[in-house]
């Protein structure tokens, strides 16, 4: 069964349709990337699958049950961790704090203080461990949101556009690091801009343009794919 399952779902801001009969899957164990140009719809999935949006239509389903009416806490409790494109650290406290604060609410939280060190430890941040966020280069922060999102233990883990602002050392880091989380047996859902990461890590793409599924499958599949070209030459 897959650890999420996105069938038909349609959200309309407005008289715009941002998603139109979006249909997904992520399963434990694999990197599935979601890519697309500008606007294509990839946060407003994210919105629906974490519960912060309620679509129109369609349903969101984890571990096969039906969440789509479930708020984000109840995702959260079943599993559901994300990061966000725009930074959502808390600038005033250190990286290790921000780790902390996500930690004491996940099912590790009796653990907290050694379950933080591990995650330091794994995503290579000892050395910024007790830097402010808000003095943090960005591809930096980045990292701490994936750390702060992996302090609840997800079992389903979005992130959108982590690589963001990280060098090519970092990167190489990174795709790393999501390998071996989906080696835990965590389904990682990545939206990322970076196609050399994307294509690196990815076990499946989906690609959305203009609120729809337009392609899915292996990397080397979708990147060939002749709709999915179109698409991103027609980006301005
Ligand atoms: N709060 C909002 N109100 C109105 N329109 C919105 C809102 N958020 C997004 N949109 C529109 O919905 C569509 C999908 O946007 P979304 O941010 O989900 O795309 P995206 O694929 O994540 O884009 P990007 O890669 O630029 O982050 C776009 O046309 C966008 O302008």
């Amino acid at each position: 069964m897959a650890s999420l399952e996105v069938e038909g779902v349609t959200v309309a801001y407005g008289g715009n349709l941002a998603l139109d009969g979006v249909g997904i899957t992520a399963e434990r164990g694999r990197v599935t990337g979601l890519i697309g140009p500008n606007g294509a719809g990839k946060s407003t999935l994210f919105d629906v699958v974490s519960g912060l949006r309620r679509p129109s239509a369609g349903r969101v389903l984890m571990d096969g049950r039906d969440v789509t009416r479930k708020g984000p806490a109840r995702r959260a409790r079943h599993g559901l961790a994300r990061t966000f494109q725009r930074l959502e650290l808390f600038g005033r406290l250190s990286v290790r704090d921000n780790l902390l604060v996500a930690a004491e609410l996940g099912p590790g939280r009796r653990h907290a203080a050694r379950l933080v060190e591990e995650i330091i430890d794994r995503i290579g941040l000892a050395e910024v461990a007790d830097v402010l966020a808000d003095a943090l280069p960005t591809g930096v922060a980045r990292l701490v949101e994936v750390g702060r999102a992996l302090a609840v233990r997800p079992t389903l883990l979005l992130l959108d556009e982590p690589a963001a602002g990280q060098d090519a050392g970092e990167t190489e880091r990174f795709a790393a690091l999501l390998r071996s989380l989906a080696g835990d047996g965590t389904a990682v859902v990545l939206v990322e801009h970076d196609m050399g990461l994307v294509m690196s890590v990815c076990d499946e793409v989906h690609v959305l343009d203009l609120g729809k599924v337009i392609a899915a499958g292996p990397p080397e599949a979708v990147r060939r794919d002749e709709a999915v070209l179109a698409a991103y030459l027609g980006e301005s």
